[in-house]
């Protein structure tokens, strides 16, 4: 029994590594796992504090908790069931595909990244390119909703920077869990985003089992008071006007919700005087196909051309970005009076609210009038916009609070600097045609019905 045995030096080295991982696993992991939760429940405690919508103890429950819960949830437990029947295969086999979802699926969300890093790093980038607008009725409008309804912002999808803005400017109110498409799916971008609180779906699956795990997802989340956000139109806008909603995580929604707890969705609508990716997205459009090759050269010379100018003081922004948030809708009353078939409903009544909120920006609205009012001087567009914006005004469309001179002046800076209107007229460049509409269609359904009214010109200013 007290033999010595001897051993290869590796061997030795291997034993002790097993019973370090073993001794960390059993005894450590678990205590420094319960320290660090301890603090971060402390840390979220304090944060809730100043949160008008606290953080609900779903979205910090631990993501393997979350997983399980999801996957022994009996309608998914009968969709694996169905699963295994319909494609032959053992009810074992099935379930764990099922895990595999919900593991896609559930976020790992850190309060800590939330909002010591990504409010930070979301607040410094949205200065840092854009004049940010946010009206100050919207700020009210949020902090009276129901405290105890589950709030779901529905958003207009015009450029990458909306969830970045969103999210900033929301951070007052509560962490906002978004849906992300597959776009995102790579390491370590998925992580940060999980981090983050937002979910992962897969557009293009459409089994059962997948579509019931998912739906699942949603309406526990609803259910557990998560503040979430989404995008209705389900990808970028390629035309610059609004598309067609999907209804598929609005009718979860719809056929999850619960008496216990309302929800409220509130519309948010964003617009740029100038978006980012706007030339990527045209020529997707013009293609009529979604699939985006990010230009990593003209990006990267972009992001060098852009520091330097920044560094030597002579940058100008890329505009103003404005976000405005909606009318918000009780589900509980919108059923009420709606009988029957409610989602598609619901999803026109919400577009329709985001539309009418869009903000009308500097760029957009002289877009617009160049192209539909093809003014030949700038005192008659001068003219243009201020009627434009008296008329938006009574229509309770947001608009810019600066002087019609400098929205004009604003706009042209920008749209010169594009070469996209000449330097010392109003023409208008053959190739940044396509660009001025796309701008131009942000706002175009505020002016469609009814007709602009023929603008009132002096005989001198008409050329
Ligand atoms: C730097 C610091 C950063 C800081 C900040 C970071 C924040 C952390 C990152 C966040 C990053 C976010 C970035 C997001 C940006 C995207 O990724 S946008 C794209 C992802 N989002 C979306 O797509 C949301 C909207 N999409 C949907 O709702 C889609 O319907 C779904 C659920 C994805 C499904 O896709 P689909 O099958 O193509 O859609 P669709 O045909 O419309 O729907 C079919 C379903 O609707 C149902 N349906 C159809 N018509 C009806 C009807 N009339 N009545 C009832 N049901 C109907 C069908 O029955 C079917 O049901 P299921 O079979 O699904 O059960």
């Amino acid at each position: 029994m007290s033999r010595t045995v001897s051993l290869p030096l590796w061997l030795f080295g291997l034993i002790l590594l097993f019973a370090a991982v073993t001794f960390a696993s059993h005894f450590l992991f678990p205590s420094v796992r319960w320290f660090f939760r301890k603090r971060m429940e402390r840390a979220v405690a304090r944060l809730n504090r100043r949160l008008a919508r606290p953080i609900e103890p779903f979205k910090l429950a631990r993501r393997h908790d979350m997983i399980q819960r999801l996957i022994y949830d009996p309608s998914v437990v009968e969709a694996a069931l169905e699963h295994a029947r319909s494609q032959g295969v053992p009810e074992n086999v099935a379930f764990e595909l099922a895990r595999d979802y919900a593991r896609e699926i559930v976020p790992a969300f850190s309060a800590t990244v939330y909002f010591t890093f990504g409010i930070r790093l979301a607040k410094a980038l949205s200065r840092l390119l854009y004049r940010v607008r946010l009206g100050e009725l919207d700020m009210k409008r949020l902090e009276r909703i129901d405290p105890e309804a589950s709030v779901i912002f529905v958003m207009n999808h015009r450029s990458n920077m909306d969830y970045v803005l969103v999210t900033w400017l929301a951070s007052r109110t509560s962490a906002l869990s978004y849906a992300v498409g597959e776009w995102a799916r790579i390491w370590p971008l998925s992580a940060m985003i999980r981090s983050m609180g937002a979910y992962f779906i897969r557009r293009r699956d459409r089994t059962h089992l997948y579509r019931r795990v998912l739906a699942r997802y949603v309406q526990l989340a609803t259910e557990g008071g998560v503040t979430q956000a989404f995008f209705p139109e389900g990808g970028l806008s390629l035309t610059g006007r609004q598309a067609e909603p999907r209804l598929g995580l609005l009718n979860y929604i719809v056929s999850g919700a619960s008496e216990r707890r309302d929800v409220i969705f509130v519309p948010v609508a964003i617009n740029y005087d100038r978006v980012l990716e706007d030339r990527v997205l045209i020529a997707a459009g013009a293609l009529g196909q979604r699939r985006f090759r990010a230009p990593i050269r003209p990006l990267l010379r972009g992001t060098v051309f852009y520091l330097w100018r920044r560094v030597t003081g002579r940058l100008t922004g890329f505009g103003t970005a404005s976000v405005a948030f909606g009318t918000p809708l009780s589900l509980a009353q919108f059923r009420a009076g709606h009988g029957g078939e409610t989602t598609a409903a619901l999803a026109e009544e919400l577009m329709r609210r985001v539309a009418e909120t869009v903000p009308v920006l500097p760029v957009p609205l002289v877009c617009w009038l160049l192209l539909e009012r093809q003014p030949r001087t700038e005192a008659v567009l001068l003219e243009e916009v201020g009627a434009a914006l008296d008329r938006l005004t009574g229509l309770g469309v947001q608009v810019p609070r600066r002087d019609t001179g400098e929205v004009m002046a604003d706009a042209l800076r920008i749209l010169r600097r594009r070469r996209l209107v000449a330097p010392s007229s109003l023409s208008l460049s053959e190739e940044g045609i396509p660009l001025l509409r796309y701008y131009a269609n942000s706002i175009a359904h505020h002016f469609e019905a009814p007709a602009l009214p023929a603008p009132t010109l002096r005989p001198e200013q008409v050329l």
